[in-house]
């Protein structure tokens, strides 16, 4: 990883939560304006038109579950997204996800600092790393927590306040796996490939990571990012986005568009691993996240990732000379990730054949 930036004024912005940069303030700091603009007014992007899938369609055997698995295919080879609705988790689970994580950014700063995160580390509370003086900073302060192998999670940042918190994030990522098993089944499916073909690329010991996002208002929404424009490193990312205030956007065709809020369906986005494995069938979508004036958002996303260990590579039934091999295979991709991210270069670039 890049070395992290330990000057005075970089450790004095990281001091600072957004949340306490956005009270009161009429301008943002310099470290977070683009002088270039984000390319617009926020609201007046237009919409972008993302598949709604009916999950429970897509595991069944029913006749309409062929017509599902096209619409799968469609929607992961065009615009890299779907919207997955019937997905076997409750509204009212969803309901308390995200009242736990509003309980936890509304605590106090100092208790939210308990779970800060080291100053070189990724887990825990906390905003962007500083790797460079130059760096334009993100809108935004997230808790970060590797949910994924076990031996892999920091619980001195897991949250103990609120009390449910951790069981929480515990349920959500289990019943996300059955979300990503169906899904993964069924993107080979549609794919005319054994069901496991994907699957098997997670190996022995998959990454689960959570990432809850806090958006604070910011004064000059066509100034700053929320989010800076980026692809998951992840196989598959699964967001549960703000019920009433949007802020993705995902670039098709070198035009931004608004990810529209469909309320209790999970935003599922395929991350740079998938477009390795289906040998670039289905896109890895580029997105950032913009912000608003008036209000906040928060948002959680857990991102699949295989075992670093285990090789990810283009199926082999998708090649042939007609369809040669783009990417190159991987052994841990998300280690090696943000090196390249750091330099500007978008990570999957570097693996092209
Ligand atoms: O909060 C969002 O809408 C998107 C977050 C995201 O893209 C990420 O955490 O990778
Ligand atoms: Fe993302």
């Amino acid at each position: 990883m890049a070395a992290v930036v330990s000057s005075s004024a970089a450790a004095s912005s990281l001091a600072k939560a957004v949340q306490e940069l956005a009270i009161n303030t009429s301008a943002p700091p310099e470290k977070y304006i683009r002088k270039e603009g984000i390319g617009g007014s926020p609201s007046e992007f237009p919409y972008l038109d993302i598949p709604v899938l009916d999950l429970s369609l897509l595991n069944s055997s029913s006749p309409e579950a062929e017509e599902e698995l096209k619409r799968l295919r469609l929607a992961f080879s065009s615009c890299g997204y779907c919207q997955a609705i019937n997905h076997g988790i409750d509204t009212s689970f969803l309901d308390e996800v995200h009242d736990v994580t509003r309980e936890f950014f509304t605590l106090p700063m100092e208790e939210k600092k308990k779970y800060s995160r080291d100053v070189d580390d990724i887990d825990g509370y906390g905003n962007d790393t500083v790797y460079s003086e130059k760096q334009t900073l993100d809108w935004n302060d997230r808790l970060y927590l590797n949910v994924k192998p076990e031996n892999k999670r920091k619980m001195k940042v897991w949250p103990e306040n609120p009390t449910t918190f951790r069981k929480i994030l515990l349920d959500l990522t289990a019943k996300l796996e059955n979300v990503n098993e169906i899904l993964f089944k069924a993107m080979a499916k549609s794919l005319g490939l054994e069901e496991n073909s994907f699957l098997k690329q997670y190996g022995e010991d998959p990454i689960v990571l959570s990432r809850f996002n806090l958006y604070p208002p910011c004064p000059t929404p066509d100034l700053v990012l929320a989010a800076k424009a980026h692809g998951d490193a992840s196989a598959m990312t699964y967001l549960l986005q703000d019920k009433q205030v949007e802020g993705l956007q995902a670039l098709k065709d070198d035009q931004w568009y608004k990810v529209p809020i469909i309320p209790n369906a999970i935003v599922v986005n395929v991350g740079d691993q998938v477009e390795i494995m289906s040998n670039g069938i289905f896109k890895s979508p580029i997105h950032r996240v913009v912000t608003n004036p008036e209000r906040e958002r928060m948002t959680i996303a857990v991102f699949f990732t295989p075992d670093p260990t285990s090789e990810v590579k283009p199926v082999d039934e998708l090649i042939d000379e007609e369809n040669p091999k783009l990417y190159k295979s991987v052994i841990d991709y998300t280690g090696n990730y943000f090196k390249f991210f750091q330099l500007g270069k978008r990570p999957l670039d570097a693996l092209k054949v």
